[in-house]
């Protein structure tokens, strides 16, 4: 059995990923950390089957429980220095938590080469959103004028959503830099275009109702092409971080996506 603990357990992933992590017969809650926690057992909490797992509100606290695998589902400033710890303590991190720099994302998969522990970085845990990004980074090489309509819940902290970004990112490998638009527009109202990437705009929606939802848009003279993903439930992103934690330990190194382990 994989000895688990999930960080964020308090928040609506983290919530999610203890459930999942329950519901699995291989895998062994070992502890959930929150800082926002005031119990110190999951033992009458009914969302939780009354299990009696160690609520942990320090990190160094953790290591008491010896996990082997880390679900973050935290706020980036806590997830960056979670992942250090947890690879700088030989435990495998299953990241969901978006917001990680470039260079974050490297010094992290530094630590985990230097150490031989394997570990996943992804931005979004649905099968849906990972082909999702893979047919838009397809699309981009025929049709490197496009657009990204990211739309969210509306406590969304992050913007523009680590999915977007990534998506973008994808893109940008096949079409290169590319202006897009009139060079001589004007925005009477800043910020009307949306956020600039290598040429490529990014809309950040964020409404209540909403879970998350992103559209990839692609104009050319006479056409265009759609590429729409849609998340209706969170318990979607399980299957991936269900499937991380199967993998990641099989690993020594540090990957920045999803698609690495499929
Ligand atoms: N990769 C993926 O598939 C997905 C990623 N996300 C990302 O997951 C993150 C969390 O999202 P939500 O659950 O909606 O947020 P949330 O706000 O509901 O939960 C965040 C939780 O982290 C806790 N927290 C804050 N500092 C902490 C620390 N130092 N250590 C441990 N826990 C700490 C908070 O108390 C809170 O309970 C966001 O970055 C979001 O973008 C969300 C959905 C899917
Ligand atoms: O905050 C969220 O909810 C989500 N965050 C991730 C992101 O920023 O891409 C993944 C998914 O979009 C849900």
């Amino acid at each position: 059995m994989k000895k688990i603990v999930v960080a964020g357990f308090k928040g609506r992933m983290g919530s999610t990923a203890a459930k999942m992590v329950l519901d699995n017969e291989d895998f062994d809650l070992v502890g959930v950390y929150d800082p926002r926690a005031t119990e110190t057992s999951l033992a009458g909490d009914a969302t939780f089957n009354n299990v009696d797992v160690p609520v942990f509100t320090e990190r160094e606290a953790i290591l008491s429980v010896k996990p082997e695998i880390w679900i973050d589902f935290t706020v980036p400033e806590a997830a960056v220095k979670n992942t250090k710890f947890a690879l700088e303590h030989d435990i495998s991190p299953v990241v969901g938590t978006t917001g990680f720099t470039d260079n974050d994302v490297k010094q992290l998969q530094a630590i985990a080469k230097k150490r031989q522990v394997g570990g996943l970085i992804a931005p979004n845990f649905g099968l849906s959103a990972v082909l999702m990004m893979q047919f838009a980074k397809q699309a981009a090489k025929y049709f490197p004028d496009v657009e990204i309509i990211e739309m969210h819940h509306d406590n969304k902290l992050d913007a523009p959503s680590g999915t977007a970004l990534k998506t973008a990112e994808m893109m940008q490998k096949e079409r290169g830099d590319k202006p897009q638009g009139n060079p001589d527009k004007t925005e009477s109202l800043p910020g009307a275009r949306g956020a600039n990437y290598h040429g490529m705009r990014i809309h950040s929606v964020r409404l209540p109702g909403l879970i998350a939802h992103q559209q990839v848009q692609f104009g050319a003279v006479g056409e265009g092409l759609t590429i729409r993903q849609d998340t209706y439930d969170r318990a979607s992103f399980m299957t991936g971080v269900a499937l991380a934690c199967r993998k990641v330990t099989d690993h020594h190194e540090l990957f920045d996506g999803l698609e690495y382990l499929l």
